[in-house]
């Protein structure tokens, strides 16, 4: 039977049941896109997918981050916008105390069991990030680097910290509420310090906190950061750094004392973040949402590149670093700054290049040390590997145990910078 027009029930011509069909087949074509698309979006991981069918064979098993169309990059950080907001605004409200105690003179400073030093803002600032997680994603495990026992020993020091965290508050009302409001007295601070205390893994979603990164920059007057990340079965899924000392302008120049005699006025304090496969982006500390997306400097000529490395000595070979500088043919001396304020600064393309390269041998990197930083380097079109060439594994535990060193540099000269820093090694095992 012909195919009838239900309105008036006349057969209809053979043109216009072609053109149905096809329009048949176009809606429904359309409507499995739309099915699949919103399928993706509800997993979480769709980035892991972008990344999977995308990474990069360049340089062994490191992912390094491609370049997605605006609306796919929108759809892929609406995945994660909660942990993003909550992460950007924990981070932020965490930065007004570490600012506080950055313009005291005493810190409160104590030595840790490792002897490396740890300040009231330190604790402070880990209580109050932790208050904003448990506050809105309770069944998630921490990694955190400060613990509470010195705390319960000493009252005074507690307290100090206690009337800190009590007086931090967002200037935002729906911020602050965001967040779950203040912590309610100083024994749930102490529980809250100590709930950082996951041993990490392969599995299931892990923050990782670095209260102040770069405790050391910090006390000195130099730049530190306020780093929280997301790892979800290992992967690092969201990173925000907090860098009250670096410039907002992505644009101004990474002076050679940028690591020194640092301040949070005149036009500083920025907020690095990026999703997994959503690309990376800063805004004013103080605006979080005012955010703009950031990419790495090409290096056309390596000879003007710029590359970032520690201040402490012990922290980084600069020795070894120098060489690999001078056999890449850099020719401008190393910006030294504390903390991953390098990561952030080389992400927007202030530098170019970040350098850690092992002093001991058995020394095991944090994985908060590292893993903010690791995402928003690769999604600003860097890879960031250890010296061997292997990406960063945040998904054996609170270290980086499979990794040594850290090589960042952007994605197209990431193996010509690797090469020299694995010369430079064998050079020196050989000559030992
Ligand atoms: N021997 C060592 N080698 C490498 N990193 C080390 C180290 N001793 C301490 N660190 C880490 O270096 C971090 C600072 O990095 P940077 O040198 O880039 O500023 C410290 O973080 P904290 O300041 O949070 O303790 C600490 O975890
Ligand atoms: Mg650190």
């Amino acid at each position: 039977m012909p195919n009838s027009d239900p309105a008036t029930h006349k057969p209809q011509s053979r043109h216009r049941s072609t053109t149905s069909l096809s329009l048949r087949l176009l809606l429904s074509s359309f409507s499995i896109l739309i099915l699949a698309l919103f399928s993706l979006r509800a997993i979480p991981r769709v980035a892991l997918l972008k990344n999977h069918l995308f990474s990069s064979s360049s340089s062994a098993s490191a992912s390094s981050s491609v370049s997605v169309s605006p609306s796919t990059a929108s759809t892929i950080i609406m995945s994660y916008a909660k942990e993003l907001r909550v992460a950007q605004v924990a981070v932020q409200r965490a930065t007004l105390l570490t600012k506080r105690v950055f313009h005291e003179k005493a810190k409160g400073t104590v030595d840790k069991s490792d002897k490396s030093p740890v300040t009231i803002g330190d604790f402070g600032a880990q209580a109050l990030i932790i208050a904003a997680l448990r506050h809105n994603f309770p069944d998630d495990a921490i990694v955190a680097e400060e613990e509470a026992a010195q705390l319960r020993a000493d009252p005074n020091l507690a307290d100090q910290i206690w009337s800190l965290v009590r007086d931090t508050r967002l200037p935002d009302p729906a911020a602050e509420e965001l967040l779950g409001g203040s912590v309610p007295n100083l024994d749930a601070m102490l529980d809250l310090i100590d709930r950082g205390n996951s041993p990490g893994g392969a599995h299931g979603r892990i923050w990782a906190i670095d209260p102040i990164d770069g405790t050391k920059g910090f006390l000195r007057g130099g730049q530190y950061a306020v780093c929280l990340a997301l790892l979800v079965d290992g992967q690092v899924q969201v990173g925000v750094l907090g860098c009250p000392n670096l410039p907002i302008d992505d644009s101004a120049p990474l002076s050679a004392d940028i690591g020194v005699d640092a301040s949070d006025e005149d036009g500083r304090g920025v907020l690095f973040s990026a999703v997994r496969g959503g690309g990376a982006h800063s805004a004013p500390l103080s605006a979080p949402t005012a955010a703009k997306p950031i990419s790495m400097r090409p290096v056309s000529d390596m000879t003007a590149a710029t590359f970032c490395e520690s201040v402490e000595a012990a922290h980084s070979a600069h020795g070894d670093q120098a060489e690999i500088a001078r056999r890449l043919g850099i020719s401008r001396p190393s910006v030294r700054m504390d903390s991953q304020s390098k990561y952030g600064s080389i992400a927007r393309g202030a530098g170019d290049i970040y350098l850690r390269l092992p002093v001991k041998a058995t020394y095991q990197e944090k994985i908060w040390d590292h893993a903010a930083g690791d995402l928003i380097v690769r999604e600003a079109g860097g890879q960031v590997t250890d010296v061997d060439g292997k990406a960063l594994d945040f998904s054996v535990g609170r270290t980086l145990a499979n990794n040594k060193g850290v090589v960042a540099a952007p994605a197209a000269v990431h193996g010509e910078v690797l090469k020299a820093v694995q010369d430079v090694l064998r050079q020196k095992s050989t000559a030992a």
